[in-house]
């Protein structure tokens, strides 16, 4: 049988799971991941890596439902085995406290993951500032582990991966039956996508090992999650903002509202600091296109676009993207039959 030729371009954490999961699912492809760069130096690398996503405005509620189900269990099956530590993915227990009673006390990933529940009155004296809160465990994945595993278990099915910039699609037309795009912000070049912003984030690891849960502030501004070495403090949300830099303003503020929530954090070490720039977008963009290149038609499986979700949402969006796959290659199969 003919080999169809796969590429995914992307090596963060949505790249490597789309890849794992088609060339694990789908043997007669011949998967090739390329990417400019590859863990530790890609977005996903330094993300803090909680397991808790937001609502997307305009993607139906039931699909999102499915990708942080599908996420969740697959990272809590991992979570829960003799991977754990090599693959950077264990269990993490914590809060979520809000200013004001949000909208929706209730948010649609509370039937999913373990234990949620509304703080009581008695825990939430702890945050005067505060006055509701939510309980649950959820996993906590950091991608410096996670990523090696996966593209250790990518190669394990027979994957290839290639370092190389692709500055078009066009670029592979001619050597690849299927284009997967997994670019993250790099989808603003590659494919012209013009709702793709940076969200510029800032986080401190600090060594605390006295902390054991996660506390989260609902305006996702500040944040303390305990991991397996370190501790991951932050942050920011700075939308439209390209720079890479670290910002002394900004980790004098993280320490300033991480303090105040958990005071023994004046104690703490800090151990490094590190910039990312979330892939922003309106709602991500998982779909098939059929796009002319060299007059030549080629299908596209877009999966981009996940804001500061992306290490939440990875495995259940590669399952989305997966399934538009196989849709690609049953129209091409009817295509080869006329
Ligand atoms: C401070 C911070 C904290 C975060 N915390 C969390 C969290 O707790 N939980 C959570 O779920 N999410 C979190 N996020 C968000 C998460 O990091 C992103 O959603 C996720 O990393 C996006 O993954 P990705 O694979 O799409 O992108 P990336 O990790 O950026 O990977 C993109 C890949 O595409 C490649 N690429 C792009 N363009 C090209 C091209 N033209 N040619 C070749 N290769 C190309 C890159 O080299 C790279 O390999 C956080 C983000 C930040 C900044
Ligand atoms: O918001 C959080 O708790 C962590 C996160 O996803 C981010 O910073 O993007």
């Amino acid at each position: 049988m003919k080999m169809v030729k796969v590429a995914v371009v992307g090596a963060g954490v949505v790249g490597l799971s789309t890849a794992v999961c088609i060339a694990e699912a789908l043997p007669f492809c011949c998967v090739t991941v390329m990417a400019e760069r590859f863990s530790p130096d890609t977005t996903s690398d330094g993300a803090a890596g909680i397991v808790l996503p937001a609502q997307f405005p305009d993607i139906p509620l039931e699909r999102q439902k499915q990708w942080f189900k599908n996420s969740f269990d697959h990272l809590l099956a991992i979570a829960q085995s003799q991977h754990s530590p090599e693959a950077g993915v264990m269990l993490s227990s914590g809060c979520q406290i809000f200013k004001e009673v949000p909208a929706e006390k209730k948010p649609f990933w509370s039937e999913f993951v373990i234990g949620f529940r509304e703080m009581t009155d008695v825990e939430l004296k702890r945050f005067p500032l505060h006055t509701f809160g939510q309980a649950f465990t959820t996993v906590k994945c950091e991608c410096s582990s996670y990523l090696p595993w996966l593209q250790n278990r990518f190669s394990k099915a027979g994957g290839l991966i290639e370092q190389r910039i692709v500055s078009s699609l066009q670029d592979l037309s001619s050597s690849f039956d299927l284009i997967v795009n997994c670019s993250g912000l790099g989808a603003k070049s590659l494919v012209g996508d013009g709702e793709v912003y940076p969200v510029r984030g800032q986080v401190l690891k600090v060594d605390a090992p006295w902390l054991k849960h996660f506390i989260r502030d609902g305006d996702g501004k500040t944040y303390i999650y305990p991991g397996i070495h370190s501790v991951t403090i932050g942050g920011t949300r700075q939308e439209g903002d390209w720079r890479l830099e670290v910002d002394q303003g900004d980790t004098r503020g993280i320490l300033e509202r991480c303090c105040r929530l958990e005071p023994s954090l004046t104690k703490a070490k800090v151990l490094s600091e590190w910039v990312g720039l979330r892939p922003g977008r309106k709602n991500p963009r998982v779909e098939r296109e059929v796009v002319q290149l060299q007059g030549r038609q080629l299908s596209v499986v877009h999966n981009y676009g996940h804001s500061g979700w992306g290490v939440t949402l990875a495995w259940g969006t590669a399952l989305d993207a997966l399934g538009l796959v196989r849709q690609c290659l049953h129209d091409l199969s009817l295509q080869a039959k006329l």
